[in-house]
């Protein structure tokens, strides 16, 4: 045959071929995209296209959490399982023994440093007291302890608190978009508080700072650059890249106003510390921005939206309040009243534990090759041991821990009783079969929350002057019926998302 012809004969069968060998090699790059690593070959893995629809279909990391890696974990009796996401593998922790280990060793699973170029990086920066280890860490934490250890500041919480209340009694109808009045309660109380800055947000709903920032977020949320942040390689999105650069830019505006206003308060500290950079300054406060807020904003909302839907309970933890607070004249809690509040508590743990503010946490690196061992999932079985790897990232997955019937029976039920022998006082109706040590909404160890209190506080006064002076219920048509749905977070945040609540004023 000549050269010519045969060519042609090629061409031929290129053109008869063509759609098999287009098909080949999407499967081989499909296949090469989501393969496992050799190492983590052996680990038991959440199946990938039901993750990847997941993803695809705007699934909020709580609910995926609760509808495909439990079921699988429980289903084939495992502690530790691989999910993707973030283009890559990586191990989830579901035992709070395993977890609370990772959490106590901070030199040996150090944060990793993230690989994968996501947009929230590029918001938050890698120079911040969130992704920093060892030294830089230690510097970073000393300053938001001191500015966090002060006295809980009670009073500004009572007064936005009745800020807030001026706000909701302008409503004509009482329904309110709730999600939206907790979060302007938590930012002015964080700005004010602790940053230093009032952002007005309560007064102004749209103040051009909070605005910015929402616009920015919702042009980060995009699940599938989540899923394959490489995607953003070949699509740029620079519409997105630069609301992050100016919005850093109004960070940075900020804290100049700041170096010629100091006050006392956490941008002061850190400005007065030696060696911080202008940078690390920054990308912090840019943190403490973010966790500071959206954080006890979710819990709130999260909070009202059980007692919404459980009626009877907010009218026991009204009347405790009512008690609590029968001799005090301001309607305003004191830190004494709060003593004498042990079910309110127990209601603010039960819904961490629900919808857990943080559904996962930044993944630690592995320094080196470790057997972990699980608990056994079934009564008499023991649990398996799992080698994972030198270099492997592992995220505690707190939503996954909070849901696990080993150690929460009935864990889609809202049971403050759970809670009620640790809360303080008051163990008249104990549950005995939770175990409380799985609770870990603000992590354990040194780099557990440090604004746990802060945070604690902040809700209870809200809630408590709610109790007292408001009654609420869930529209009979709300979505948010038949279970609380977060919006999609690239934080990993669960925040419900269009909650509205009818509020009515009560008489006192
Ligand atoms: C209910 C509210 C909150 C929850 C559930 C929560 C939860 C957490 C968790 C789980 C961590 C550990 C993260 C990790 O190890 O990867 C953490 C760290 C942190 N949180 Fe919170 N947080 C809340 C409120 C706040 C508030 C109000 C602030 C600031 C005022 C704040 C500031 C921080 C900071 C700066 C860190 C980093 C600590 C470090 O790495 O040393 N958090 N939080």
């Amino acid at each position: 045959m000549s050269l010519p012809a045969f060519l042609e004969g090629v061409q031929h069968d290129a053109v008869r071929y063509w759609p098999a060998l287009v098909t080949l090699g999407v499967v081989w790059g499909v296949r090469r995209l989501f393969a496992v690593p050799k190492d983590l070959a052996h680990l038991p893995r959440v199946p990938i296209l039901p993750t990847l629809w997941s993803f695809l279909s705007g699934e909020s990391d709580d609910a995926r959490i609760k509808r495909l890696v439990l079921p699988y974990a429980n289903k084939h009796g495992e502690s530790l399982v691989l999910v993707f996401a973030f283009d890559r593998w990586i191990v989830h922790v579901l035992d709070y023994k395993i977890a609370r280990d990772i959490f106590e060793d901070i030199e040996r699973y150090p944060k990793e440093v993230p690989p994968d170029g996501l947009f929230i990086w590029k918001l938050v920066g890698y120079t911040n007291i969130i992704l920093a280890n060892g030294d830089v860490w230690k510097r970073h934490s000393k300053v938001v302890k001191t500015a966090l250890n002060r006295t809980v500041p009670l009073d500004d919480f009572t007064g936005l608190a009745r800020q807030l209340f001026s706000v909701m009694k302008s409503s004509a109808t009482g329904l309110l978009r709730w999600d939206d009045h907790t979060m302007r309660y938590t930012l002015d109380a964080v700005g004010t508080t602790a940053m230093g800055h009032n952002f007005e947000a309560i007064e102004d709903p749209h103040s051009s700072f909070v605005s910015q920032y929402h616009r920015v977020m919702e042009s980060i949320s995009n699940p599938i650059f989540l899923f394959f942040p490489r995607l953003a390689k070949i699509f740029p999105q620079t519409k997105s890249l630069q609301g992050i650069e100016d919005m850093k830019g109004r960070f940075t505006e900020l804290l100049e106003e700041k170096k010629l206003n100091k006050g006392n308060d956490m941008l002061t500290y850190m400005l007065e510390e030696p060696g911080v950079t202008d940078e690390e300054y920054r990308d912090n406060v840019i943190v403490f921005f973010i966790a500071g807020h959206d954080t006890t904003a979710g819990s709130i909302s999260s909070l009202t939206y059980y007692l919404a839907m459980n009626p009877k309970l907010q009218q026991r933890a009204r009347e405790e309040v009512l008690e609590a607070m029968k001799d005090n004249k301001t309607g305003e809690p004191t830190m004494d009243d709060f003593r004498r509040m042990p079910y309110l508590q127990a209601c603010i743990r039960e819904t961490l534990r629900m919808n857990t503010p943080i559904t996962y946490l930044v993944p630690r690196s592995l320094l080196e090759g470790q057997t972990f061992t699980g608990r056994g999932t079934k009564a008499g079985v023991p649990g398996k041991s799992y080698f994972v790897p030198k270099g492997a990232s592992i995220i505690h997955d707190l939503t996954g821990i909070h849901y696990n019937e080993l150690y929460w029976p009935d864990p889609h039920t809202f049971k403050p009783e759970r809670f009620m022998n640790t809360a303080g006082g008051d163990n008249t109706d104990a549950t005995k079969d939770s175990d409380v040590q799985a609770w870990l909404p603000f992590a354990t160890g040194a780099r557990q929350c440090p604004a746990r209190n802060f945070a604690l506080y902040e809700i209870r006064t809200l809630v408590a002057m709610l109790l007292r002076e408001w009654e609420w219920e869930l529209p009979a048509d709300s979505p948010h019926r038949k279970g609380i749905i977060n919006g999609f977070s690239p934080f990993a945040l669960s925040l419900p998302k269009n909650l509205y609540i009818q509020f009515k004023r009560r008489k006192n």
